[in-house]
């Protein structure tokens, strides 16, 4: 996968691409990850990319003109981004969407900071993404954010496949089961006895009693939802 972000600051995503994970995954090259200033597709000596929004207003609006060079030129050749614009008010991001981006060959994300992006830039766009019902200082946050949730689906990306099926909302939605490592004491409090067994077979469904119980607790919607689709077995439903 190619992800290209366009963003009017660029430098708050050095450390995340060079980090953990993620930078691993663009180091070993199973992904790749271009931060483009869109400062560098303006044509003016004071390299502008935002003014005073028409009809005026508080803050200052994006600019179409550096966004649509920046578009431009990063679509000459290769395959169509499928673009993404990260916004407060957009479509809230989830582990589904994050699942349906992974499978896209090439992504675009454009930042939207100060009071928003020029709307004709959406013309652009194939999804306007939040990541909560909160205003940042800017979309290079939710970028990031959006960008470590799907890169991390990236086959390859994640050396042990099983995490990835562990995950929360992996199973049906299901939040994920609680884990604990050595010690197996620890303050007085101890490692469930079923986890230091062996038994598998106990394990796997004390795993799944847990992960339902934790949905049940908090987030009742989740379980009321898999009930009505029939998504929860005789035994899930005990
Ligand atoms: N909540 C958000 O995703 C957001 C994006 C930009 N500002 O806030």
């Amino acid at each position: 996968m190619r992800i290209d972000v366009l963003t009017v600051l660029p430098g708050l995503f050095d450390c995340f691409l060079k980090e953990g994970v993620i930078g691993k995954a663009i180091s070993s090259g199973k992904v790749e990850v271009k931060v483009h200033n869109i400062r560098d597709f303006t044509t003016d000596k004071h390299r502008v990319v935002d003014d005073v929004p028409y009809g005026g207003g508080p803050g200052m609006v994006l600019k179409p003109e550096p966004i649509f060079r920046a578009y431009d030129e990063l679509t000459k050749e290769g395959e169509k981004p499928y673009v993404l614009l990260t916004e407060p008010w957009g479509e809230k991001f989830n582990q589904e969407m994050a699942v349906e981006l992974s499978k896209k060959p090439r992504l675009m994300i454009i930042c939207g900071r100060y009071e928003g992006v020029d709307e004709r830039v959406k013309s652009l766009v194939d999804r306007e993404v939040s990541i909560g019902d909160y205003v940042l200082t800017g979309g290079e946050l939710p970028a990031m954010v959006i960008m470590d949730a799907v890169l991390r689906l990236i086959p390859g990306v994640l050396g042990n496949l099983e995490s990835l099926r562990a995950d929360s909302f992996s199973d049906r939605g299901l939040l994920g089961y609680p884990n604990y490592t050595r010690p197996a004491e620890f303050r007085g409090m101890k490692v469930p006895e079923v986890l230091l067994s062996g038994h598998h077979k106990k394990i796997e469904s004390w795993r799944k009693e847990q992960s339902l119980r934790k949905t049940l607790e908090r987030r009742p919607e989740i379980i009321e939802n898999l009930k009505r689709k029939g998504l929860l077995t005789k035994e899930e439903l005990e």
